[in-house]
């Protein structure tokens, strides 16, 4: 799987990417009541300029991607000095107050996410296919904190038009794959996206403690 995006990511198939941060981030993020400064976590991160709309809202950010052409594309699509360095086994990239870590995110470890206490998931879980997804909402769990929150967007495709990525994850999937570790609260469902029918749908998670 892996190394069809790192193709996708090459042959710029990446309909994903949007050139504004996305509308649900800037409408329901501040009722998230996130502190700033607080670390924001965003698994399969790509270049998405939602990154820099946190960062520029107070939070740094730890984003995990796979293709390192995303972070190439990412720091150079954007103003500011860059730095690279080596972590816990990964490339990292920083520009102003967003770290891209480059590799898998099966693959960072919780000792590397000591300091994250929130969370951002646009097109991460909708990217990977159903076997993952239960091990992506275990890991995310394993990587924040209790009391921790974010947004996580997830989309429902009609019936017969294709698998994916994206892939149809149901309402009902959502809310059995994190509930065991996560309060999971629906929020909003967009319109059908002309043409292809996907339909995004937001959920605000809270990470839940020993006995919550
Ligand atoms: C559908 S895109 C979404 C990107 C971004 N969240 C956005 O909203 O534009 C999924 C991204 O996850 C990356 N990816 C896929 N599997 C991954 C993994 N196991 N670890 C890290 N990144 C991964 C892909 O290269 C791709 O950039």
């Amino acid at each position: 799987m892996g190394n069809e995006w790192i193709e996708r990511w090459r042959d710029g198939r990446i309909g994903f990417h949007r050139d504004l941060a996305h509308p649900a981030l800037l409408k329901h993020w501040p009722s998230l009541g996130v502190r700033p400064g607080t670390k924001v976590l965003v698994p399969l991160c790509g270049k998405s300029l939602d990154m820099r709309w946190l960062g520029q809202h107070d939070h740094p950010v730890l984003g995990i991607e796979l293709a390192p052409l995303a972070i190439e594309q990412f720091v150079e699509e954007g103003p500011g000095m860059v730095s690279r360095y080596r972590q816990g086994g990964f490339d990292v990239t920083r520009q102003a107050n967003v770290e891209l870590w480059c590799g898998d995110f099966f693959h960072f470890h919780i000792d590397q996410a000591a300091e994250i206490g929130a969370f951002y998931d646009r097109a991460a879980l909708i990217a990977l296919p159903p076997a993952t997804r239960q091990r992506y909402a275990f890991h995310l769990a394993q990587l924040t904190p209790p009391g921790a929150c974010g947004l996580l967007i997830s989309l429902t495709r009609p019936e017969g038009l294709g698998v994916g990525p994206p892939y149809h994850v149901s309402a009902e999937e959502v809310r059995e794959r994190f509930e065991p570790n996560f309060r999971v609260t629906f929020v909003e469902q967009g319109e059908p996206e002309e043409g292809s029918g996907f339909r995004e749908t937001i959920w605000s998670l809270v990470r839940r403690g020993p006995r919550q």
